[in-house]
């Protein structure tokens, strides 16, 4: 049966989504994974609730994609306790497939097949699906018949979130979505999977980019050698972490000048009381960058 992300629920989905509100979707706790001798994650815990957007925001080799990696079941030798949709990660058979939709940095389709008959092919996988050409529509790739060599990286990248989204899946797990996607498409993504949260839908991402974490992210956490340093909401990250600073632009015989004055004891401060007599051409809060909070909680850049 094709659902879309609008149909009416039926009384059992009502139920089912109540008991989900509010619940942890994914409740990871103390979760180490070595590759030999070289670390993935180590000390790894992290929660998300249901539709919210998850942001992993760290710098290469943080430990990002291990994460998704034993999320998705990819990796499946790691020590501590993963907690998905209610369920313990390792109790959870093939069915889980049929919740989450994966989308990788990597091309995950047949190069000789065209791009419909790529996602009528992996439709065929599950008992129930969307459409393919709707999920083509969603994400707004037009050129179904193509064959996938012949896609720019952009089209890959928009192949492999329809084939995430078949499923209509409860939990997207995306790892670097907006890589490699112009600026028109990214708007596009971005909207798209602002309205599946606001649908119920929870999403889990990786990015090392700040902006996509600022603009996307209900939470973002931060991910350092293996373990999270800060989880919080971009913008209250940076009301509590910023300097507290104002700038004002100001005319001081005929020049622009531009001064920064902290917020503490800003009614005292001779020199900004000073300025305030000029003409003021402009006032504002300084505030920080994600990835100067990042530099500042971690010790070290995004890239
Ligand atoms: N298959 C593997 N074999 C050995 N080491 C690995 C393997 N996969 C990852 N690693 C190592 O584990 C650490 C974490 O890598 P991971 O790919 O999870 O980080 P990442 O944050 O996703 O980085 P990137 O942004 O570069 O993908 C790195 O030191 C990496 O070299």
């Amino acid at each position: 049966m094709e659902r879309s992300f609008h149909v009416v629920p039926s009384k059992k989905e009502i139920n089912i989504k109540r008991e989900l509100k509010d619940m942890k979707v994914i409740d990871v706790k103390n979760v180490r994974k070595y590759y030999g001798g070289v670390r993935g994650v180590d000390g790894l815990t992290f929660s998300v609730e249901k539709g919210e957007i998850y942001g992993l925001l760290g710098p290469n080799g943080a430990g990002k994609t291990t994460t998704i990696k034993i999320l998705v079941k990819i990796i499946k030798d790691y020590d501590g306790k993963v907690n998905v949709l209610g369920r313990d990660l390792k109790e959870w058979d093939e069915g889980y497939y049929n919740k989450i939709g994966v989308s990788f940095e990597f091309p995950a389709s047949y190069s000789k097949l065209t791009v419909l008959e790529n996602l009528e092919f992996f439709a065929s996988f599950y008992k129930r699906h969307l459409e393919p050409r709707e999920v083509l529509k969603l994400v707004g790739l037009n050129e179904s018949n193509m064959l996938v060599l012949k896609l720019s990286k952009g089209m890959r990248r928009k192949l492999d979130l329809a084939r995430a989204l078949l499923p209509d899946p409860d939990i997207l797990f995306l790892d670097e979505p907006l890589e490699g996607l112009d600026p028109e498409s990214a708007r596009r993504i971005k909207d798209l999977l602002l309205e599946m949260r606001d649908n119920g839908k929870t999403i889990f991402l990786t990015t090392h980019n700040m902006y996509v974490a600022d603009e996307l992210c209900d939470r973002v956490a931060f991910i350092v050698e293996g373990k999270i340093r800060l989880v919080g909401n971009p913008k209250e990250l940076k009301v509590r972490m910023g300097k507290r600073a104002i700038k004002i632009e100001y005319l001081d015989e005929g020049k622009v000048k531009i001064a920064e004055f902290p917020l503490e004891n800003l009614g005292k401060n001779r020199e900004f009381l000073d300025i305030l007599r000029k003409e003021i051409m402009r006032i504002e809060t300084v505030e920080p960058s994600l990835e100067e909070i990042f530099l500042k909680v971690t010790g070290r850049r995004l890239i």
